[in-house]
């Protein structure tokens, strides 16, 4: 199939018309039909059998096609009523066909050396690495059609015993795989992980054959075209299980327990008794049993920064972070501020909330994914310079973060000049990261609010749930107080960790956009 479609190219493009060929389970795009028809490249291909297709139900005219793996997406649309349909499900059958790995062993890829099929039936790969061995070796066939000398290529991929992944090196699956093998999600995860280190070692096989193929046919003068894109492929290949090694070991260390689904919205502001029941944050848990029932705010957070960090796109020279997750985790974070008798926070809380509610409010209009979709719509549309804008909201949050951020290290780093000094740590954070930014009154105010903060004993205190510290303080320990501290610093310098990452992001991005943080 193919025909003119619409590609998302960005904010500053916008859509634009392409000529798309889908040929074989590849869908690639061109420029023009003029520049297809005169035997030009393809700008781009896509291996229908790597990527997810999922279509807009509100918008009748538009899919995505999402390639999970190299963490893209090509955004489609037609602007041809009922074209859309015939697209999708070419694509789903051109997937289909793909995904059906008996189907292939079977019929397309029969006339390839026996061997070939054992290398896919006899270890049980996963679907997703089955699929990048499979379409290599329907890439391979079909240009072994042409010119049969590729068939000693194929052949070598399934003959090579270095790589034979029941006696190859697993050092890396050593390396990945976690100690722990009695959980029995935990043994599918290594599971995962060891079958896609194996099928990455066929495919850099695979890829080391392609090279020297290349070389070959350079040293010959034979057209390089049709061999150069099995070698491309083949990279790709090995660059895909790479990133899928990297996910599922992200997802071993740091599970993030549907957070992003949780109803953190303008009007649920949760209180100190809704975290009771709470998923306590895998990413700053007890480690020490003779400690595992300090629970500190640190460590209670439903949705913390590292959450939100695990969830970060990197996407060209950017880091999506998404929107909804980092809303929740600065909801989540707002609750410090309630831990504090009086109310000297109180005004910092209300700019916070309020920048919260600003962003929550313009995504409520567009819903937008990630904070970078929001702040270059503002952009695109010239409205981003407002008080109410989520351009300026999220500016006044980052600096706010960012404060936040400093505050911590310098009153938990041990050693660190304003260690245990809460005035003094605050005081320096301030002076390096917001006092540019207020006139005099404010800062004025600052320096005097400073003076009525407590000391570190009673902010260690103020940052242990109740039960814990009531707890403790009944153990006829005469350190318990430096137990409590000590919880609370390492909490704190786990859950600082998260949010200076994402911080960073933020001030990268604002850079980019040429405004200071
Ligand atoms: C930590 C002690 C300090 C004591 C505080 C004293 C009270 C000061 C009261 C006055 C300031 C209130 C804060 C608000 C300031 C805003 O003016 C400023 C600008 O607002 C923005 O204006 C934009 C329009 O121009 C608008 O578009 C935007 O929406 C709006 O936000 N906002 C800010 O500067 C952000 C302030 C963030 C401050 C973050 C501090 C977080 C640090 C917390 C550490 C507390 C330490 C407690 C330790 C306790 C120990 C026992």
């Amino acid at each position: 199939m193919e025909g003119n479609l619409l590609k998302w190219g960005g904010y500053l493009t916008g859509y634009t018309t392409k000529y798309f060929v889908l040929y074989r389970g590849t869908l690639s795009y061109y420029s023009s039909k003029k520049e297809r028809l005169a035997g030009s490249s393809a700008v781009e291909h896509l291996n229908i059998g790597l990527c997810e297709i999922a279509v807009d139900t509100h918008a009748h005219s538009q899919w995505e096609l999402r390639m999970p793996l190299e963490s893209k997406v090509w955004y489609l649309k037609t602007s041809v009523p009922g074209e859309r349909q015939k697209w999708i499900q070419a694509l789903g059958s051109a997937k289909a066909c793909l995904l059906d790995t008996s189907s292939l062993s079977r019929s397309s890829i029969t006339s390839l050396p026996d061997d070939t099929n054992d290398v896919l039936s006899s270890h049980t790969v996963p679907t997703s690495a089955q699929d990048t061995l499979a379409n290599k070796l329907v890439t391979v066939k079909d240009y072994a059609c042409t010119d049969h000398s590729l068939d000693s290529a194929v052949y070598a991929i399934s003959n090579d015993k270095s790589n034979d992944p029941k006696q190859g090196s697993h050092s890396l699956n050593d390396h990945f795989l976690p100690a722990n093998h009695s959980d029995g999600d935990v043994q599918d995860d290594a599971a995962n992980t060891k079958y896609t280190i194996e099928s990455l070692l066929l495919s850099c096989s695979c890829a080391k054959d392609s090279i020297s193929k290349l070389e070959e046919v350079i040293q010959k003068k034979d057209d390089l075209e049709p061999v150069l894109e099995i070698a491309e492929n083949a990279l790709k290949g090995v660059i895909c299980q790479i990133g899928t090694i990297k996910l599922q070991k992200s997802k071993q260390i740091r599970p993030v327990e549907s957070v992003a689904m949780h109803d953190f919205s303008e009007n649920s502001i949760l209180d100190e008794g809704d975290y009771s029941d709470s998923v306590i944050s895998k990413a700053a848990q007890p480690k020490d049993d003779t400690k595992a029932d300090i629970i500190t705010f640190f460590s209670s957070r439903e949705v913390n920064f590292c959450h939100v960090y695990d969830q970060v796109v990197p996407s060209n020279e950017k880091n999506l972070i998404p929107a909804e997750l980092f809303l929740n985790a600065c909801q989540c974070y707002l609750e410090f501020f309630d831990r504090f008798a009086g109310t000297v926070l109180a005004p910092i809380k209300t700019d916070i909330q309020g920048n919260i509610n600003k962003i929550r409010k313009v995504m409520n209009t567009k819903p937008d994914e990630y904070l970078q979709d929001l702040l270059e719509n503002e952009m695109l549309a010239k409205k981003h310079t407002g008080p109410d804008t989520a351009t300026q909201a999220l500016l006044w949050l980052t600096r706010a973060l960012s404060v936040m951020c400093q505050f911590l290290k310098n009153l938990l780093t041990p050693g660190s000049e304003n260690c245990r000094d809460p005035p003094a740590a605050f005081w320096a954070a301030y002076v390096s990261r917001l006092q540019k930014h207020h006139n005099w009154v404010v800062q004025r105010l600052f320096k005097m609010g400073i003076k009525m903060l407590a000391d570190f004993e009673r902010f260690a205190e103020d940052m242990t749930e109740k039960d814990s510290y009531e707890k403790i303080a009944q153990s006829t320990s005469s350190t318990w107080k430096n137990v409590i501290q000590e919880k609370v610093i390492e909490h704190g310098l786990d859950y600082c960790d998260g949010m200076n990452e994402i911080v960073e992001k933020l001030c990268m991005m604002y850079k980019s956009y040429k405004m200071e943080v």
